[in-house]
């Protein structure tokens, strides 16, 4: 089994983020995250790039004793002096340059011709080596460098005193397949390649930064440098946890492995997260919400008949506690019945298949449900249903800020349909007034609350309301997806409640 260093670079690729800037204490706190994550190497920042970021890899440094902290230096003395000055107290100093090699960098960015690169180049390794024990050297856009040409001057750094040479695709542009060949063609075409670890350093430009690092390492990388949650430059930098992971659940297939702590992955993405402000999408492979999420029913049952079914890796692997099993449109019965029963609820087939049918008419409006959901989507159904006198079956507001509000509502009673229609003051005293009028009683309300079940725009609207009939006080509570229809049906609850409780009529049960 070959083993691959992580050169963690999030304290320095991944802070060139567009809008992300750590403070030094920012950066200790994560380089702190980074040792207990087990990465090989730590790149804390580019020290003559500014103050801040000389204290910060300074300080980091000194405080990170168990591997190796590094710095970017650009091809000049001041910039290796001032990274010797933050890293000499290091337990493991070791500094990264580079420089450019494709034409289009060396014409255009450097001004420089092919001879002059490979003579700065060498020039600074050998001024580097005589501070750092370790030099890492870097070819800027090697991955659209003329082959030969990269070669050359690998084989002149290494011949200098480099013993890392990384090969990074700067702009995210090559493919995996060819990826590989850059370093199978140096292994042939550098005499001394040998005496130097090969580094693969990749871009997401086109969302392959993983997949070019993996293919390094089945060619030779001993080393791959990568950010935590794949922030970087541009588009980001490979991501740690999916390199770290994909090599740990295919060692079968990759035959390479790395230090990392697994179990470490979320509680380190949660703080990079967290302290950049660089948000993790949803759908992120390994530390994304959704990565241990199932959502439809199928998948629902297969992880709940064998979770291998739809996860290759186990959430607890990389530091999640569970995996979740959200309901939503798409959910089916085997993973409602399972809600139901984690909430306590132990119904029988047909309250089950009852209620499942209700969530999933409501699930075409609302997009996930959360335990309060199913709860008081349970409360509402088997605690206040019977057979009520008066149904709703649908109902209609107007309302606009300069007319009168006006509410139609169609009701089924033991009598037949009820359909009426009346205005009010607002859309809720409309609703009222016409309900009023279709069950033909006189109706005070005493009292009218609303509140939201859980959190989130789409959250339920629960209204509940005291009102008064016959001199009878009664209370009554409705749930619903719009304000509107839970103030109906609380209403309507109250109304039905009266009934049974007081009039005890032909037909309808008490089961209140
Ligand atoms: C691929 C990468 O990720 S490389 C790392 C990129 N990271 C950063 O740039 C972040 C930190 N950078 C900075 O704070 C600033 O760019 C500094 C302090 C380093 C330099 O700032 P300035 O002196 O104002 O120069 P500026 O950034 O505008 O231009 C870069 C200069 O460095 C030169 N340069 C670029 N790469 C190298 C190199 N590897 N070796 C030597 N010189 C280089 C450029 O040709 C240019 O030189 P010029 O001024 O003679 O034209
Ligand atoms: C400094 C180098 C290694 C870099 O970040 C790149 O080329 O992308
Ligand atoms: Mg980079």
């Amino acid at each position: 089994m070959q083993r691959v260093n992580i050169f963690d670079t999030t304290l320095r690729d991944g802070e060139q983020s567009a809008g992300v800037s750590l403070n030094p204490y920012e950066k200790l706190e994560i380089a702190k995250q980074l040792e207990k994550l087990g990465v090989d190497i730590m790149e804390a920042g580019f020290p003559a790039s500014s103050k801040g970021d000389f204290h910060a890899v300074k300080e980091i440094a000194g405080q990170i004793r168990s591997l190796s902290v590094t710095g970017l230096a650009r091809s000049v003395q001041g910039d290796i002096d001032a990274a010797w000055e933050a890293l000499k107290e290091g337990a493991y100093p070791r500094i990264h340059l580079f420089l450019a090699t494709s034409d289009i960098h060396m014409q255009y960015k450097l001004k420089m011709t092919p001879q002059q690169v490979i003579e700065t180049a060498v020039a600074s390794v050998h001024y580097a080596s005589q501070l750092f024990p370790v030099i890492q050297w870097s070819a800027e856009d090697a991955c659209r460098t003329k082959l030969p040409f990269l070669a050359e001057i690998v084989e002149r750094v290494i011949s200098a005193g480099a013993t890392v040479i990384n090969i990074p695709d700067t702009v995210g542009y090559i493919s995996p397949a060819e990826y590989g060949k850059i370093f199978s063609y140096l292994k042939e075409n550098v005499p001394n390649i040998h005496k130097a670890v090969l580094s693969a350093h990749c871009h997401d430009d086109l969302g392959m930064a993983t997949s070019n690092s993996l293919a390094a390492i089945q060619h030779g990388a001993g080393q791959v440098e990568c950010t935590v949650n794949g922030i970087g430059e541009r588009a980001g930098n490979a991501s740690l946890e999916e390199i770290a992971v994909s090599l740990h659940i295919r060692k079968d297939y990759y035959r390479a492995e790395t230090a990392i702590k697994l179990e470490e992955i979320k509680k380190s993405s949660d703080l990079v997260g967290k302290l950049t402000g660089m948000v993790v999408p949803p759908n992120k492979a390994v530390v994304g919400r959704n990565a241990f999420a199932h959502e439809s029913g199928i998948h629902q049952d297969g992880v709940l008949k064998e979770k291998t079914t739809y996860e290759i890796i186990t959430p607890q692997l990389v530091g999640v506690n569970e995996n979740s099993l959200v309901l939503g449109k798409h959910s089916g019965r085997h993973a409602f019945g399972k809600k139901l029963m984690e909430l306590g609820f132990d119904l029988q087939k047909e309250e089950l298949n009852q209620l499942f049918s209700i969530f999933k008419k409501l699930s075409e409006k609302k997009k996930e449900f959360s335990d309060e959901d199913i709860t008081a989507l349970v409360f509402d159904e088997k605690f206040s249903n019977g057979e009520a006198a008066f149904e709703l079956l649908s109902l209609q507001v107007h309302y606009g800020s300069s007319g009168v509000p006006a509410a139609s509502v169609t009701l089924k009673s033991d009598k037949g349909m009820i359909a009426e229609a009346a205005t009010g003051g607002g859309s809720v005293e409309a609703i009222y007034a016409t309900l009023e009028r279709c069950t033909g009683v006189k109706i005070d309300l005493l009292d009218y609350r609303i509140q939201s079940n859980g959190g989130g725009k789409d959250a339920f609207a629960q209204v509940f309301v005291r009102i008064s009939m016959f001199d009878k006080e009664i209370s009554g509570r409705g749930i619903a997806q719009d304000v509107l229809e839970a103030s109906a049906k609380a209403y309507l609850h109250a109304v039905n409640k009266y009934y049974v409780k007081f009039e005890n009529s032909e037909g309808l049960k008490a089961t209140i």
